[in-house]
Formats: C-alpha cells, structure tokens, sequence
C-alpha cells in the first residue's frame, strides 16, 4: 500500500476536491425523496398547484446541481486514477531498467508485462470505483435510515435489519471472493506466458507440427482461468438474487405497513414513497459497494505485484564515485583476474580471466560453445557483475562510474540481432538521436546494409516490424551493426554478429572496418576463424579460462586447441599457405 499511500498524499487536494464533490452528489440524492414526499402530501393530496411548482423547481435545481457536481466528481475521480496509472507505468519502467538481466529473468517477461498492463488497470479502476462508489455508500446508508426515522420510527427499525442481513451476507461473498481474486492475475500471467510463447514460436511450432501439444498447454492455462472466473461468478450468481429477495422484502414490508400507518393517520401517502425510495437507494449503493469490495483483494494483489518490483533492489549498483573515463589512457580495455558464476551455479563461468587490450586495436575472442564468451561481454557492459577481479575501461574501474557513462563508451552488437518496430533511420538513431542521414549511410556502407536499403522504397524510411521480422537474419544483422557504428562511440563490441553472413560480405565489412573505423578498439567474439584471423590479439577461451593469447600465426604454432578450431573449420591448409 506504500505507492497508493504515497499518490494519495501526493494527490491529497485532487482527493479532497474528488470527496467533497461526491458528498454533494450524495447530499442531492438524499434530498430528492423527501421533496417527492412533500410534493405527493402537500401538493398533489391538497390540490396546492402552487406547492407543486415551488417543489418542481426545486427539484429540477436539484437534478441539474446534482448532475453537474457528479460529472465534475467522475472528472476529476477518472483524472485520479488516469495519474495513478501513469506514475505507476513510469516507476514500473524505470525499475525495469535499473534491474540486472538476471533479477529481469527471475520475475518473467509475461509478468512484467501483465504487472504493467492489467494489474495497473485494475488498481485504476479500483481507485475510481472505492471514490465513487464505496465511499458513498455508508453515508447513503446512515442518512436514509435517519431519514426513514423522522418519518416513521418502526420503519426505519425494519430498514436497518434488512440492511444488517445484507452486510452479514456481504462479508461472507467478500470472505470467499478474496481467495478466488487473488489468484487470478497469477493465473493470467500463465496466460500471457502461454500466448506469447505460441506467438513469438509459431514458426518452430508449425515447423516441429506440435499444435496439438501447443493447444493442451494453452487450453490448461485458460481453463484454470476459466475455472477460477467460473467459482467467482457462480458466488455472485447466489448473491445478486438473494440481494433482490431482500430488497423486494423491504419494498413489501414498507408499503405493507407504510399502508397501515397512512390508514391510521399517523403516516401520509407521500411518505410512503419516501421511505421505499431511501430504501432502494440504501440497498442499490450496498450492492455497488459490495461489487466492488469483492475485487479489492485482486487490486490488492495487484499492489502487491507492483510492490514487489518496485521494492526489488537492483543488485548492480550505480556508484557514487562517478569518475569520467580518460581516454588518453593506453589500455582500452583491462581484466583483471575477473572470476564469474551465475546465481544458483555450482561451477563459475569465467575463471581468473585476464587481459588487455589497447586503444585502437582489434581483440577477439574464439572458443567452442558455452565457454563464456558472451557472458565477458556482459560483465563489461555491466549487465551482470563479477565476483572476484575487476574489470577497467580506460583506466577506470566501471564499478566507479555511471552505468550510462560505461555503455556510452561502447558500440555493441549483440548476438542476436534485436530490431524495434519503426523505420530503419529510427534503429540506427538508437544510440545517436542526432545522427545526420550521411552518418547513417556511412554506418549503412561500413555494414554492408548499403544496397539492400538503397534497394527498399522507402529506404531510411522503410518500415521495420516488432523484432525486425520483415527482414533476413543477415539483413538485421548488418542493421544492428550499422546501429553501433552510429552510436560513434570509441569502443566497438561485437559478439559473434558476424556468423549470419556469408563469408564474402563477412571479408567486405571487415575490411571496411579496418579502413573506415580504424582507430576504434574492437573486441570480436566469432565462431570462424577468418572473421578474427587479422585481429591485433585473439584469446582463446576454453570452459571458462584463457587457455591462449596471440595473433593466428603465433597460437597457430603454439595453441593446439586453436589448431584444432582451425582445422576443424577445414581451413588449415588454406589459411597457412
Ligand atoms: N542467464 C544465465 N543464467 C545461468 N547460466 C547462464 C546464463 N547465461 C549463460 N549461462 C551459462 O553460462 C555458460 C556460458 O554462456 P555464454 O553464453 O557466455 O557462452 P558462449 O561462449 O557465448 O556460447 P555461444 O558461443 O554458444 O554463444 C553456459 O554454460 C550457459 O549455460
């Protein structure tokens, strides 16, 4: 509850104005029976044609006050909760960027979008629902039977039992809704799990025809739902009848005895109308605010979720050092005796990893698969954090400097490629929102993306779909490379985005990277030996550990793990001769 707490003392004005302007519209409301009363006994009965235009007016000042105030409260209610989402979407989004890849994981892409998207909607609508509809409620409640009262006392007493009945029938639908509403979003993260993944695999799973396994998956997912949803409305199909018995028992009981008491002469007609409109009004806000309070354990949960995240600390953190980087020092890049292993792993990933590279030349990095050469790359971008070692960019321990400062000074290309939905020039700007269309074009040159975007109609502007679908691998490959290389920053990293291309346009954009971005560092991480042959220094990683240093010609004649890469790429004959 601490966020909710925080906006509402944030917000407590608009609150305030919200509450006062709802005890105006219930004020309205209460009043209207008892002119409908006065106009029935002392117009109507009395043929006082006077009396009924006097009330009439007063009852359409009544109406039109009523309606005005209770627009103006939905307003400023609906503007309230429409805050609350956004500030809750904001802090959502900035936790997310703050959390380590790892804590990301634990908490689940679906869950993360399911917090942001629904369990945020449900709390709005909460907050709209609790202002305007449970809020009123008690007061509604109180006044009518006071109301009732002044006009007949035994009446009022029947009222109020009626009304007792019903709370003791509401607490026990509130009672047996809280476990069902608090499982449901859980089970609508399965949901969005289950969707997303047939969506995003539909390809795999046409291609492996497992449709049928993919549909039991989803059909269980959505009946546990369905079931869940089933015993909710099942309570409420039990409820809402008996909540119409009781109100029609109350409309009888009041009319019958109301009718009694106008025979006798202690009630009059128009009374009668009274007291059957103030119980109608008391029961109507009681089954809203019950409705409503049976979902406030979902909208609880739902905080709850959000709390959740919002309370997570990040467990990299930013430092309060904040050193700026030196460029002039000679080492771009140093480790230092890095160990790393994942959380939960028995084994570390990197082990006592050592090396340098200077400012200006190309590193890379070969090694058979799962030896940890992405997970170096992510240590240096900081995305997860070493145990043991450190790790220096231009001198200066990036554990002392601002994460945003660290990843500025780096191009990175990852091994995936990853496009986001827009247009080509919008992808390449990602890390250079200044960027000229001549920059764009160089970087477009460099990567070999020149021609096929000269080839599209709409060139920079093509459209580029969600994850960058409507484009080949290599395509979105050398899109995600010309995107570094715009960034301009002095350290390029590439993580074996080199092995969707084909070994010709492999050889062209090497070549264009050693003459156009000859003075950046690079690091290198490949799977073909001719995409790093020409490399400054190559290290060869095996489980974890540097088993070699040194450019091909040396670990050629000294690495027999790097003679056996070579060879088993059957290119040892080729590449020594
Ligand atoms: N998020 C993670 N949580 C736990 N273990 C992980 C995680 N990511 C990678 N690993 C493990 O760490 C090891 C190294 O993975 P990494 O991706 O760094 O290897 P790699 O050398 O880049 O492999 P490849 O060439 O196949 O891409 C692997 O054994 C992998 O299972």
């Amino acid at each position: 509850m601490k966020y909710f707490k925080q906006f509402l003392a944030i917000n407590k004005m608009k609150v305030f104005v919200a509450l006062l302007l709802l005890l105006g519209q219930v004020i309205g409301t209460l009043f209207v029976p008892k002119l409908v009363a006065t106009m029935i006994d002392q117009g109507i009965l009395k043929n006082d044609f006077n009396v009924v235009i006097n009330i009439g007016i007063w009852m359409f000042i009544f109406a039109l006050v009523t309606t005005l105030i209770s627009t103006i409260g939905s307003w400023v209610t609906s503007h309230l909760a429409a805050l609350f989402g956004k500030k809750m979407r904001t802090l959502l989004f900035k936790k997310t960027q703050e959390l380590s890849i790892q804590q990301f994981d634990e908490i689940g892409i679906s869950s993360l979008i399911t917090r942001s998207t629904s369990d945020i909607t449900n709390i709005q609508q909460m907050l709209g629902m609790l202002l305007q509809l449970v809020f009123p409620a008690p007061i509604i409640l109180i006044v009518s039977i006071c109301m009732t009262a002044s006009i007949n006392i035994p009446l009022a007493i029947i009222q109020f039992f009626f009304i007792f009945l019903l709370f003791i029938l509401s607490i026990f639908v509130i009672k047996r809704s809280n476990r069902l509403s608090s499982q449901i979003q859980t089970k609508l993260d399965t949901i969005n799990k289950v969707v997303r993944e047939s969506i995003t695999g539909v390809r795999v799973i046409r291609a492996f025809g497992c449709e049928d396994y993919e549909e039991k998956r989803s059909n269980g997912a959505f009946t546990s739902y369905a079931s869940n949803m089933i015993q909710l409305n099942r309570l409420f199909a039990i409820f809402f009848p008996a909540v119409w018995t009781i109100m029609g028992l109350i409309m009888v009981v009041a009319l019958a005895l109301g009718g009694a008491f106008t025979l006798q002469g202690s009630m009059q007609i128009g009374q009668i109308s009274a007291v059957t409109e103030y119980a109608i009004l008391s029961i109507g806000y009681c089954i809203m605010a019950v409705s409503t309070l049976t979902t406030l354990p979902k909208a609880k949960a739902c905080l709850k979720r959000l709390e959740t995240v919002l309370d997570t600390k990040p467990s990299i953190l930013s430092t309060s050092i904040n050193q700026t980087f030196n460029s002039s020092a000679t080492n771009a890049i140093e480790f230092n005796d890095v160990t790393f292993a994942y959380d939960g792993a028995e084994q570390p990933v990197l082990n006592h990893i050592s090396f340098a590279m200077k400012n200006g030349e190309t590193t890379a990095i070969i090694g058979s698969t799962g030896a940890g050469k992405s997970t170096l790359v992510d240590l240096l971008l900081r995305i997860h954090q070493q145990q043991s070692g450190s790790i220096k960019v231009h001198g200066i321990d990036i554990r002392d400097c601002l994460q945003n400062d660290l990843r500025n000074e780096f191009g990175y290309v990852p091994q995936k490629a990853f496009l986001f939905s827009g247009t080509i020039q919008e992808n390449l700007r990602l890390g250079h929102p200044h960027a000229s269309d001549d920059d764009l074009w160089q970087a477009l040159e460099i990567s070999q993306a020149k021609d096929f975007v000269l080839n599209l109609n709409d060139q920079l502007n093509s459209f580029v779909a969600q994850g960058g679908t409507n484009f080949s691998g290599g395509q979105r490959q050398r899109l995600s490379i010309a995107r570094a290389l715009t960034k301009n920053s002095s350290i390029l990293l590439f993580d074996d985005c080199f092995s969707a291309l084909d070994v010709k346009t492999d050889k062209a954009l090497r070549k264009a990277l050693h003459e156009k971005a000859k003075h950046k560092t690079k690091l290198i991480i490949a799977q073909r030996v001719s995409s790093i042959m020409d490399a400054d220094q190559i290290l060869v990683l095996d489980e974890g550990a540097i088993v070699a240093k040194g450019t091909h010609s040396e670990l050629l004649s000294t690495c027999e793990l790097y003679q056996s890469i070579v060879a088993s790429q059957s290119q040892l004959k080729e590449v020594t001769s």
